[in-house]
């Protein structure tokens, strides 16, 4: 298959799609791939070092859309994006498309095939190619929140180990999966007293296990979340329902309970935030405030660790890539877990969450298909 790498578009992000090393699985696998020249440079990737994988480096982005039947990519499709792809090509990519309905009809306008990375499976009920990034930002949401509560940032002026003899912070995480589990053990490994809120009881239980009573845990209702945010002094948003619009946890009310100079760290921006106050933001501008809290809501946070994402994420993607390089589309029918990722098939949505989300008609696969 010719397979394509475009390079990123998004403000600050400095991901690829594909490193040369998976360039030279594909090349191996006896796929060609041509590539967007400086796609890698945010990762220190040469067009040299592309070349050397065998890949052919191309001028454009429309060169790259253009000579291509499968586009990987990391960020969800730009506006200009969109409008290069084309019926009987496959678009294998981050997508989030619940909170972003005009990405939906280019999409569907485009008759493409778009395999949302977000929404493929595996055997154990995971997202095994949003948790490396989910991993990433869980993270980066305890160093976002440490910046955020400096004094010249308009935070507290907290620290949040504190020093001995002085309170650390209180954070509060909402949603203990991926994002959550790894924002509570850097937070809780900085010092600070952390809660986590989540709806699953088994998922509470493996976080009392893995936490060994470091990390408090709590059953989330409406009272729970409304204590916990009232008390706390950073608030991490990590909820997720696979493919729909995040829920909103957190109401304006809550929010204005907080002490002022607070923080709120909304991970799940990204399915549209789980905060009344949210709005997406970018690495170029971060911040913004609502009440005194200081919001931090980029809704693609591992682009600006792109070394550790991209290989990350590479990693996990691969076997799914190859499998569509393969096969085409087939390896969607065949495989339950790529057919999972299926969000768009030439003009139809085939992701329940998602058309729900959009208020827009679903079409299961076998239907569209057919
Ligand atoms: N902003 C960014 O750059 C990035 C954002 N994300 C986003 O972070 C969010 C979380 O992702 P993951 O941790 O991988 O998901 P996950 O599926 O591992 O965890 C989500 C957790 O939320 C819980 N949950 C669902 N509804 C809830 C509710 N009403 N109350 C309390 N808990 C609830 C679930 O039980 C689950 O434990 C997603 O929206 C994901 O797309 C992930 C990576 C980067
Ligand atoms: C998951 C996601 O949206 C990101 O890594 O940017
Ligand atoms: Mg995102």
């Amino acid at each position: 298959m010719k397979v394509g790498v475009p390079k990123e578009i998004k403000t600050h992000e400095y991901r690829v799609g594909l490193t040369p090393g998976a360039v030279r699985e594909y090349v191996a696998a006896g796929h060609s791939v041509v590539v967007e020249t400086n796609a890698g440079a945010g990762i220190g990737a040469t067009d040299d070092n592309y070349r050397k994988a065998g890949a052919t480096i191309l001028d454009s982005t429309h060169e790259v859309f253009a000579s291509s039947e499968m586009i990987i990519k990391v960020k969800e499709p730009q506006p200009s994006e969109w409008t290069q792809l084309r019926e009987n090509q496959i678009l294998f990519t981050y997508l989030h498309l619940a909170p972003d309905p005009e990405q939906a009809k280019g999409l569907l306008k485009s008759g493409c095939t778009a395999i949302a990375y977000e929404t493929v499976t595996d055997a154990h009920g995971g997202l095994p190619l949003l948790a490396p990034m989910s991993e990433v930002a869980g993270r980066l949401a305890i160093e976002a929140a440490g910046s955020a509560l400096k004094r010249y940032a308009g935070g507290r002026g907290l620290l949040i180990g504190g020093v001995p003899g002085v309170q650390p912070a209180r954070i509060v995480v909402i949603g203990g999966g991926v994002v959550g589990t790894h924002a509570a053990r850097m937070a809780a490994g900085l010092g600070a007293e952390v809660t986590i809120l989540d709806q699953s009881i088994p998922r509470l239980r493996e976080l009392d296990e893995l936490f060994e009573g470091r990390v408090r845990t709590r059953f989330s209702t409406i009272d729970a979340v409304e204590e916990e945010v009232f008390a706390a002094d950073v608030v991490v948003g990590a909820v997720l329902v696979p493919g729909a619009s995040a829920p909103k946890l957190v109401s304006r009310g809550m929010l204005s309970s907080m002490r002022k100079g607070s923080v709120i760290v909304d991970v799940a921006i990204d399915q549209g935030g789980c905060f009344e106050t949210s709005r997406p933001t970018t690495h170029a501008d971060p911040t913004y405030e609502v009440d005194g809290v200081i919001h931090y809501c980029v809704a693609n946070m591992p682009g600006a660790v792109p070394l550790t994402s991209s290989q990350a994420l590479n990693n996990a993607t691969l076997p799914f890539g190859l499998a569509l390089a393969n096969k085409g589309f087939a390896a969607v029918l065949e495989n339950p877990h790529l057919r999972a990722g299926l969000n768009v098939y030439r003009g139809r949505l085939t992701y329940r969450a998602v058309a729900e989300s959009l208020g827009l008609p679903f079409s299961p696969i076998e239907q569209a298909a057919a």
